[in-house]
This record gives C-alpha cells, structure tokens and sequence, in this order.
C-alpha cells in the first residue's frame, strides 16, 4: 500500500483579494480537524497579494494549512518587471509553487523549457514545486495524452537531481477538463498517472517513483473525488474552482466519507 500523504491543494486562480483570502481560510481553519489534518495535507495556492495575509493567518494561529503560490519567477532578482522570485516566496514561508499550469502555458507562452528553470528555482529557494502538465483535448482525440504529457514531465524535470526530484508534486490535468465540469474518466487520469510514474521511474528510479505525488486536476467536486482519489496512482487533487467554495474544499479533503 502507498504511504504517500496525499495533497489537496486548492488553486484560487485570480480570485479572492487579501481580505477575502483571510476570510476563506479562517472558514477553511475552522471546519478541517486534526483528524483531517492527519489523514490529508491540505494547501492553498493564492494569489501573490494574498500571500502575506495568509502567511500571518497562518503564524498567529499556527494554522496546519500549507500555503504557496501560483508561479515564481526563473529568475533569482533583477530587472525582470512584474516577476515575483522564489527568493521573496521562500521569505513568506511558501511551501508550495506551482510551476507551468495550462494557463501559464497557454496565456504566458511558457514553454518545457521555461518550466524546468522555475521547477530549478522554486528548488534552489526551498520550495516544493507542483508541475502541472496535461494534454489539450485534440491531442487526447488524437490519440497522444500519454506521450504529450510525458514529454512535459520529462522536459520539466530535466537535469533536476533525484535528491529534489523525489520531493515534487507533479499535477495531471487534462487542459479540456479545467474549468469545464468535464472531469477525465478516473480510469483514463489512471492511466497517464500510472505513465508518469513509469516515466519517473526511468529517468530515476522506481523507489523515487514510488515517493512522488502525483495529483489529477479538472473540474474535481466533492461528488466525484472519491472515485479519482481511488485510483492507485492518483495521490490527491489539485482543485481550482471549487476551492474558492469552503464547504466544497473541505468534502473534497474528506473524500473517503464521500
Ligand atoms: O489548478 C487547478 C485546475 O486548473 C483545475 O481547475 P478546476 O478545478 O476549476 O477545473
């Protein structure tokens, strides 16, 4: 049986100012118990203008919930407008960073490349990086999921040293089931998940394969988490939309009563 803990981590996206973060994690802090926090590690990715709200949430009442962001920067510090360093993150006491989710690629052209020098920086600074690959939905009709999202797996994680890779969080979501209600098959999220191990396993070992978490992503509520969650290489959910809803996050974490 896996000992891996499994994640969920909510990705608020562009939602949820300072104030209003404070509010959702207060109810989030308020519902979730020891026994949830035993059973589940529980993160939120927020918005950088969060981050310090959450941080000092967090401090004062020693809060068990983990907190990141939504991007670094693959830069240390400089000219580079706009960009946040891991540096800046690894100060706010971030766990967590995501690095290379669909939106980032499709709207920020971020390419394997580009992925693989965060997932290098989000390292360098102390912070777990959560790679996010997937297939768009004419690559998965085409009948490529498996060998696209491998690739990003592979080109993500190139030249990293087992001694990091073995800590990542790596997060399967099929771009056509982000924000749409169309959540991939569990069999079929199995299998690309089973395929990211596999290829772990052949870059590394198979007794790092075994220590990654790898979390599935698209439209995950708490009616359909159980069956997702029963998946043997599926070790946790990255949830977007029904993470800004408290009541829907905490089913989700409590996916074995659902
Ligand atoms: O990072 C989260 C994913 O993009 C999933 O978003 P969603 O749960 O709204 O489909």
């Amino acid at each position: 049986m896996s000992t891996r803990t499994p994640l969920m981590a909510g990705n608020w996206k562009m939602n949820l100012n300072h104030l209003e973060a404070i509010a959702h994690v207060q109810k989030l802090a308020f519902a979730l118990t020891d026994k949830d926090y035993d059973a589940v590690e529980v993160a939120v990715l927020v918005p950088f203008t969060d981050l310090r709200s959450v941080q000092t949430l967090v401090d004062g009442d020693k809060l068990k919930i983990k907190y990141g962001a939504q991007d670094l920067s693959a830069h240390d510090s400089g000219a580079y407008t706009g960009e946040i360093s891991g540096a800046m993150l690894s100060k706010l006491k971030c766990s967590y960073v995501a690095v290379g989710h669909s939106e980032r690629r499709q709207y920020h052209a971020e390419t394997d490349e580009v992925c693989n020098a965060k997932v290098k920086a989000a390292f360098q600074h102390g912070l777990t990086p959560i790679l996010c690959v997937g297939e768009e939905l004419e690559v998965r009709e085409a009948g490529n999921a498996v060998a696209h999202t491998l690739t990003q797996v592979e080109g993500g994680l190139k030249d990293v040293p087992a001694e990091q890779a073995e800590t990542i969080v790596i997060a399967y979501e099929p771009v056509w089931a982000i924000g749409t209600g169309k959540v991939c098959g569990a069999e079929d999220a199995q299998e690309v998940c089973a395929a990211i191990r596999g290829k772990l396993a052949e870059l590394y070992s198979q007794e790092l394969a075994d220590k990654v978490r790898i979390q599935y992503g698209g439209s995950v509520k708490g009616g359909n988490v159980a069956e997702i969650m029963a998946q043997a290489d599926i070790d946790g959910a990255l949830v977007g939309g029904a993470s800004l809803d408290a009541d829907e996050f905490v089913k989700i974490i409590r996916f074995r009563d659902q």
